[in-house]
Formats: structure tokens, sequence, C-alpha cells
């Protein structure tokens, strides 16, 4: 990616926000190449008395040299003093409105893209990624910029007492080019690797985190989690890669710039032997070789690390213009909770879950969605809320089908109780205001009684407002349901769809949850996903799914008597009832 697409990328399209930042920067670098330029007239001025013996010294004409020197130092501070701000300001504010965007965008992704993604690629989109976009627009190109500006005009300066030589120390730039380039080309190369491998590392040590429970269950200690170590190891092997792979030809530019100071020295003596070049002029031209290659060196140095951060605003970039769920354009107000699915296909990565399913749910309606495992409960549920989108068929509701609202509208019609509840690293108090942000104290507080939240925030010091740790750690099952249910009641939304997560806990928990649901449904369109049939008996319809496919459907009663495979898992269940360790 060369620099201006990179400005272009960096900056998600907006190039001009840096704008200030490049004219300070530039103005910056100018003014610090001028010391160099005056200095020249000043040593100018003194050779002349030396070539030409009689010649008076020009006091007045290195007085004004001075006062244009201090004028000259005084604006550089100036100039010193925008860009930086201006390279900060715009530079963390370019990464904080680009981590906003990400993250609005990656809410408005399908659920698919998150199955073919790790947690810690996800993660370094907004984190890392962001990192390095910060540091190459507050340091790498203020560098970049600044170690071409600043030997451009000197050497545009030297050109005015001897163009040829000029010339020839400007040479070694398009000779250190190609170097250049293939540096790039390989950090391009290896830097993805390494950037790879470190995605990968972060995935894997989320993974023995999260999993560190049963690493220790299992006795999979350190030295046995083979994945998160071969991770580490492939991080450095590709890290070693990167930097020693580049290595040489850095080296070898570095090199050919370096040559310009030998050439200046022989071909300067030869056009000073020959009477093309005055001592003065050949001695500025010694004072000053080093003065180009010095930062052009260095700015060398900070274009190889742009490629590698580049990779990063590629990477966004690639996140960026991957398609989100389209959004319809119907914000009229629905009224009608009725849910019907029409032909409905849906496949996980080509795999068929559901297929040619016909449903209609009425709304104000308990309905029940029973089945063994795996039959495609929890996805009739998620394609409802659009985490997916349909292959084939409609789901309607209010009449038209749901692709045709704006997402945020449907989901504002939406309570979900998920089965594997996630709760924030914050108080109790601030989990359950997720499900309004404008509910007042007595609401929340209203909503954490319904829910019997304060049954056990009570026990805890600082009730509802005791932390309750990352995912909500520090409750127990029970509790983080009830949490989750005083949300979605706070939320208030008319249609409910719940995963009972009953089977996992004790009579007083599944108690009190069951209370909690019951204030929760309320005069609702519900659809509970049932794994034990004792708690929807009385629902209004019970839908029985088998592979993906509407088995049969009725109240408890009718379903018993049809004798299907409800009435098999109903007998099952009821045989279970007696079972004992
Ligand atoms: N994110 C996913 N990616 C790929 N396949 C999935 C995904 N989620 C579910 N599946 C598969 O889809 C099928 C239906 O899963 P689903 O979770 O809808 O079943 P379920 O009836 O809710 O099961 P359970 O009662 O065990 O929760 C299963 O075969 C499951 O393996």
């Amino acid at each position: 990616m060369n620099i201006i697409k990179l400005m272009n990328a960096a900056t998600q399209g907006k190039p001009r926000r840096l704008y200030p930042m490049l004219g300070w920067t530039l103005l910056e670098y100018t003014f610090r190449s001028t010391p160099y330029c005056i200095m020249l007239g000043v040593v100018w001025e003194l050779f002349k008395l030396l070539q030409y013996p009689g010649t008076e010294l020009n006091v007045k004409l290195i007085g004004i040299y001075c006062a244009v020197l201090l004028i000259c130092l005084l604006l550089l501070v100036f100039f010193n003093y925008k860009s930086y701000m201006a390279s900060y300001r715009e530079g963390y504010s370019i990464c904080a409105d680009g981590r906003v965007n990400v993250a609005k965008h990656l809410r408005k992704l399908s659920m698919g893209f998150y199955n073919t993604k790790d947690p810690g690629t996800i993660g370094s989109y907004i984190v890392s990624d962001f990192d390095n976009v910060e540091l190459l627009v507050t340091h790498l190109l203020p560098q970049i910029i600044g170690g071409l500006i600043g030997p451009l005009v000197m050497i545009i300066s030297l050109a005015f007492f001897n163009w040829k030589l000029a010339l020839i120390a400007a040479l070694v730039i398009p000779l250190a080019w190609p170097m250049v380039w293939i540096t790039r080309k390989l950090i391009a190369y290896s830097g993805k690797k390494q950037q790879k491998s470190k995605n990968d590392t972060a995935s894997r040590v989320i993974e023995y985190i999260q999993g560190i429970r049963l690493i220790k269950a299992f006795n999979l200690n350190g030295t046995k989690f083979e994945r998160m170590e071969n991770s580490f190891r492939k991080l450095k092997q590709d890290s070693i890669r990167l930097e020693a792979g580049s290595g040489p030809t850095l080296i070898l530019a570095t090199f050919v710039l370096n040559a310009s100071i030998p050439l200046i020295i022989l071909v300067g003596f030869y056009f000073f032997t020959h009477g093309e070049m005055t001592l003065p002029v050949y001695i500025l031209f010694l004072l000053l070789g080093t003065k180009i290659c010095e930062p052009l060196m260095q700015a060398l140095m900070f274009l190889g690390l742009a490629t590698y951060m580049g990779l990063s605003v590629e990477r966004i970039e690639t996140l960026r213009k991957t398609p989100v769920m389209p959004d319809g354009a119907d914000t009229g107000k629905i009224t009608n909770y009725d849910i019907e699915f029409q032909n409905i296909d849906f496949s996980y990565n080509h795999v068929p879950v559901i297929k040619q399913l016909n449903l209609k749910i009425p709304s104000h309606k308990l309905t029940a969605l029973v089945g063994p495992s795996g039959s495609g409960k929890t996805t009739l549920t998620r394609l409802i809320a659009r985490f997916w989108d349909v292959d084939k068929g409609e789901i309607r509701l209010n009449g038209k089908n749901i692709k045709n609202y704006p997402v945020d509208n449907l989901l504002s019609c939406i309570s979900i109780v998920f089965q594997d509840v996630y709760l924030f690293n914050d108080t109790i108090y601030n989990n359950i205001k997720i499900g309004n942000a404008n509910a007042t104290d007595a609401q929340i507080l209203e909503a954490a009684e319904k829910a019997r939240v304060i049954n056990f925030a009570r026990e805890l010091p600082g009730g509802l407002q005791a932390m309750v740790g990352e995912g909500g750690c520090s409750l127990s099952g029970g509790e983080k349901q009830r949490v989750s249910i005083a949300r979605a009641m706070l939320k208030d939304a008319p249609i409910i769809l719940l995963d009972e997560a009953t089977a996992s806990l004790d009579p007083e928990n599944e108690l009190h949850i069951q209370e909690a649901i019951n204030e929760l449904v309320k005069s609702k369109t519900v659809i509970v996903i049932a794994h034990r049939l004792n708690t929807i008996v009385h629902a209004d319809n019970i839908v029985v799914l088998n592979e993906g496919k509407l088995s049969e459907q009725g109240t408890h009663e009718q379903l018993i008597t049809n004798n299907g495979l409800y009435k098999h898992m109903w007998d099952e269940q009821q045989r279970m009832k007696g079972w004992k360790f």
C-alpha cells in the first residue's frame, strides 16, 4: 500500500483530517533546514575573506543572517508545537472514531462472521490494529515526511551553489529505492504472517483463560496445553523471520545512502581541483553531506515500520468492507406481533439445519419450542432476531418480511434471555440498566424486585452496586439468569425469546426464576425453548421440531393424544424423574 492509499485507509476515507498535521509538519521540517542554509550564507561570507584578500567582512549582512536565523528558530518552535499538537490530537481522534465505527460495524455483521474468526483476531481489530494506526499517524507519518522534506530542502539549497554536485548527492536516493521497495515487500509478506501468529497467540491465550477450569480439572497445565505453547513458538519464529528477512536489504539501502558522503568528497575534490568549484562551496558540501543522508536513513527505517503498520490498516479496511446484514427501510411502527415462518431453509456453512419450515406464532400467546437436541430450536429464535438471515423463505412480523425493518427497529421489539447469560464486568445495577439506558432508578429497582434479583443482591456488599466480575463470574448461574430477566423486563419489549435454563438449577433458584419469568412474560408474545416439558404443559402452543422440520404442534393434551414425538419425549422425561445415582 503506498503512502497516499495508506493515509486514505488509516483515516477511513477522510484523508483531509491529516492535512493540518501534514501542513504543519511540512513547514516544521522546511524550517528545520533553514539554519543550515543560513549557515551556508555565513560560511560563504567568511570564506570570501580568504578567497579575495582585501575584502571587508560584511558585518551588516552577517547581522541580518543572525536576525533571520532567530526568526526562523522562533517560527520553528511555533511550527513544531502546531505539528506536534495536530498529529497527536488528530491521530488519537482518528483512532477513537475509527474504533467506534468498527465496533458499530461488528454489531451489524451476521453471526456467520463470528463463526469464522477467533476471538483474538476480532479483538485485535479494535485494540492492536488501531494502536498501530495511532503510531502511524502520530509518529511515523510526520517522521517520514520530515525525513524526506529536510534533505530535499538541503539539496535544493546546495544546488544554488553547485547544481552538479547537488545532483550527484541526490543520486543515491533513486539508487537506494529498489532496496527500499524490496524491504517493504519483504515486510509486507513476513509481517502478514507475524500478525496472524500474533492474533492466533491472543486467541490461544483467551482460550486458555476461558477454559482455565477445564485445564485445572484435567491437569492440562502450561506445558501440556500444547496449542498455546505452539502458538508462542510460531510467533517467535515469525517475529525473527520478519526482522531478519528485511534486515539485509535495509542495511544495503543504508549503505547506498551513506555512499553519498564519499561521492561528495571525491567528485567535489575533482570539481575543486578542476576549477569548477570554489573552496568554500566544497567545504559547504562536506559539511552538509552527512546532514542529507541521516534523515533519509531515518525515513527509510520508518517507511519499513509504516509498511508493517499498514498491514493493520489493510486489515481494518477489509473488516470495514465486510458486508453487513442489509438493513430494511420500513420505519413504520410494528403493531402486530404475529410471527410467521414461510418455507424457511437455513444452513450453517452449507449444512442444512432448518428445512422447509412453515409455522405461525400468534401474538400475546406462549409458544414453546421443543424437540431433541440439535433439532434447531435455538437457531429458530436466532433467525427471528436476525442474528442470521434465512437462506430461503421469509420470516414475517406485522405482516411483513422482517428484512424490511431496520435491524435496530426489529430488535427494539424483542427481548432475549439467553441460556448462557453474559454479564458485563460492571455492577448488577448497570447490568440491568443495559435493558433500557433511559430507565429511572425506580424502574431499575422495580425490575430487580420482580426478577427476584433483590433477594440475593441484598446479601452482597454494595447490594445492586456490587460488581459481578468478568462475564458475571462472581454470581451463580441462577443469579446471572435472574439479572438477565430483570434486564429483559426493563426493556419491556413485546416479544420475548426465552431459552429455558432451569435444568441445571437447584429447586430454590428454579422457583425464583420461574416466578421471575412469570412476571416477565405477562401479556407478551413469548417463544420459549423448553428442555423440560413439565414447565410448558400450560403453553398455548407447543411446537415440536425434529431435524429442522416441524414434527407436530398443539397443546400438551393434543400432543399427548397424538402419540407422536412429544408423547415419546414426555414419557422419557417422566421415567427420568425416578432416576437416581
Ligand atoms: N453457530 C453454529 N455454527 C454451525 N453449526 C451450528 C451453529 N449453531 C448450531 N449449529 C448446529 O445446528 C444444529 C441445530 O442447533 P440448535 O442449537 O439450533 O439446536 P437446538 O435444538 O437448540 O439444540 P439444543 O437443545 O441442544 O440446544 C445443530 O446440529 C448444531 O450443531
